[in-house]
């Protein structure tokens, strides 16, 4: 098997297994992709399809049943010594799904972030390291001042963003986000998915996004991979998945996602948004390029970033709040 230059991740014929009380359970079957550097990869699929498996086997928590996982072109089956496997460690971070079970109780945020600086010796002295401490904590949208908070002090989004500060702490090539939105209040997510997109623009990032809501995983992703009971079943370039899927199962995975008329559909935009008792009568960003004037009843207007009202940029719109937190938009 050989790499292509630009794969900073190439799985190969994954598999994984777990005992379990009826027999053994095959979390994932026989997958193979590649994850280029610079791009979003997107692994969508339901609950129990070994989206989370195959992220944790990726960074070693599980060794592969079969299969090989290259990184940087080497086979981390083959990876030897404790230099190059700190490395790996470093390269390599995940940002989980629950910021609250990730992110130690009992210490400060300063230390939460400051751990990998030290691992790793990225700081020169301690003014060095806070300095370092205040930075990502800026990147991510926090004040300096919460370094000196504890976890529990701090809002769920807000623990996300120590989660993802704290990847970023170690300067990694790939962030693996393992449903880094599914345990946050909807009015939150958006703006920590815009989080992750911002950085992942500014810094070049490679990052494997793993959710079950393809709505969510396109408007992040360049490129996609659903999985299916352990399988992936369609992979390719993120909007085409979306507008014309082959396999049946993400067709499926669309439909979940209500339309209106199909005669509408190339006014339709579908927007993130939770509707809120505080968002009423006034202007939310929802997306960069994407606003919401929201009133207390079902009708939003929506304000493409840059237009305005007298070019047209302002348009009515019928939305159909879902509990999901995605509302479907109608520009009429
Ligand atoms: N440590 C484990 N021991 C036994 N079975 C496991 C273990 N981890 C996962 N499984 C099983 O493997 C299958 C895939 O689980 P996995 O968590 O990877 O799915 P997922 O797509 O990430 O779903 P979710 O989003 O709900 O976590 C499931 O049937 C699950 O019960």
């Amino acid at each position: 098997m050989t790499t292509n230059i630009s794969d900073l991740l190439r799985v190969e014929g994954l598999t994984q297994t777990f005992k379990s009380g009826t027999g053994i359970v095959k979390a994932v079957d026989n997958i193979s992709f590649s994850v280029y550097e610079g791009e979003t990869f997107g692994l969508v699929g339901e609950s129990g399809c070994g989206k989370s498996t195959t992220g944790r086997t990726i960074i070693q928590l599980y060794k592969p049943a079969a299969g090989s996982i290259f990184f940087d072109g080497v086979n981390l089956s083959g990876l030897r010594g404790k230099k190059n496997w700190l490395q790996f460690r470093r390269d390599v971070q995940m940002i989980y799904q629950d910021p609250y079970a990730s992110l130690n109780p009992r210490n400060k945020i300063k230390d939460i972030l400051g751990e990998g600086i030290d691992v790793h010796k990225l700081a020169k002295g301690a003014k060095n390291r806070n300095r370092q401490v205040a930075e990502l904590l800026e990147t991510v949208g926090l004040n300096p001042d919460h370094a000196n908070r504890y976890p529990h002090e701090l809002s769920g989004g807000q623990r996300q963003r120590v989660g993802i500060a704290r990847a970023l702490s170690v300067q990694p090539r790939l962030i693996i986000c393992d449903e880094p939105i599914s345990a946050l209040d909807v009015s939150i997510q958006a703006q920590i998915v815009n989080l992750l997109k911002k950085l992942q623009q500014e810094k070049r990032l490679t990052l494997l996004f793993i959710a079950h809501d393809l709505s969510m995983v396109k408007y992040i992703s360049d490129r996609i991979a659903v999985m299916y009971r352990g399988k992936i079943v369609e992979l390719g370039d993120a909007r085409k998945i979306y507008h014309s899927p082959l396999h049946p199962y993400t067709e499926s995975l669309l439909s979940c996602i209500p339309y209106p008329d199909p005669d509408l559909e190339k006014n339709r935009r579908r927007i993130i948004y939770h509707h809120h008792e505080e968002a009423s009568g006034s202007l939310h960003q929802i997306f960069p390029d994407h606003y919401v004037y929201c009133r207390p009843s079902d009708v939003a207007f929506y304000q493409q970033k840059g237009a305005s009202k007298e070019a047209g940029g302002l348009d009515l719109v019928s939305i159909t709040p879902t509990n999901t937190g995605i509302l479907e938009g109608v520009v009429e």
